[in-house]
């Protein structure tokens, strides 16, 4: 089964690879490997909504099943932001450092106890007919006093992880693919991934 990874996001796509790779019957396909692909707008309110736009856009355009990742970090003291504006946070062409450094800035004297955050993943999964499934995960932490690691991409390095005393961008991918929303997410996706690859063509699947 060839299944195309919806995302330009390299960081995703290294945990992603890592994360399926015990399904050796699914092949993964890159975005690099179609030419002329539709510039998708993330104009959904919801994780949700815009993971199943881009997925259900590059599997009607390439044909094949496609998935796509849609996530973020939700701050409890920003009322839920930077959410769905993650990636836009400091602007359109923002780079994570821009990110980081915004977010430190609107949090600066913020006590521990208001530092409460997750990251949310939920990944769709959608067919050429534009039928999809999604699941959601998600990692609860705090925001850091200041940037620390570098492993990862995006918050990572001020994502604070109680468990480990440490920012996720000082985790060995090895430990962040075990605790992430996106571990979370996949892990739900995997047995129902073997049970498609056991079903015929032309079956019917949950739509949103
Ligand atoms: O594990 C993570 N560790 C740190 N930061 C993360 C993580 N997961 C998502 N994030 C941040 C990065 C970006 O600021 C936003 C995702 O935005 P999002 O639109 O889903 O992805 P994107 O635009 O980078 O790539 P694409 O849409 O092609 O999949 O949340
Ligand atoms: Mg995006």
């Amino acid at each position: 089964m060839k299944l195309v990874l919806a995302t330009r996001n390299k960081g995703k796509i290294a945990e992603i690879k890592k994360l399926v790779s015990d399904l050796s019957q699914v092949e993964l396909v890159s975005l690099d490997d179609f030419q002329n692909l539709p510039d998708i707008a993330e104009t959904g309110k919801t994780f949700k909504e815009n993971a199943l736009i881009k997925a259900k856009e590059i599997a009607s355009f390439t044909g094949h099943w496609a998935l796509a990742d849609d996530s973020g970090l939700v701050v409890d003291y920003l009322q839920g932001a930077p959410g769905v504006y993650s990636a836009r946070f400091s602007g359109e062409q923002a780079t994570d450092e821009q990110n980081n450094a915004k977010l430190l800035a609107l949090l600066k004297d913020v006590p521990w106890e208001k530092r409460q955050a997750k990251f949310v993943c939920v990944i769709a999964i959608c067919n050429p007919k534009g039928q999809c499934y999604t699941l959601e995960g998600e990692c609860k932490g705090y925001i850091a006093l200041e940037p620390k690691g570098t492993y990862g991409f995006g918050y990572d390095p001020v994502f604070f992880v109680p468990a480990y005393g440490k920012t996720m961008a000082e985790l060995e991918p090895e430990i962040k693919n075990q605790i992430s929303h996106r571990a979370m997410a996949l892990k739900q996706l995997k047995p129902l991934l073997r049970q498609m690859l056991k079903r015929s063509e032309g079956q019917t699947y949950n739509i949103h």
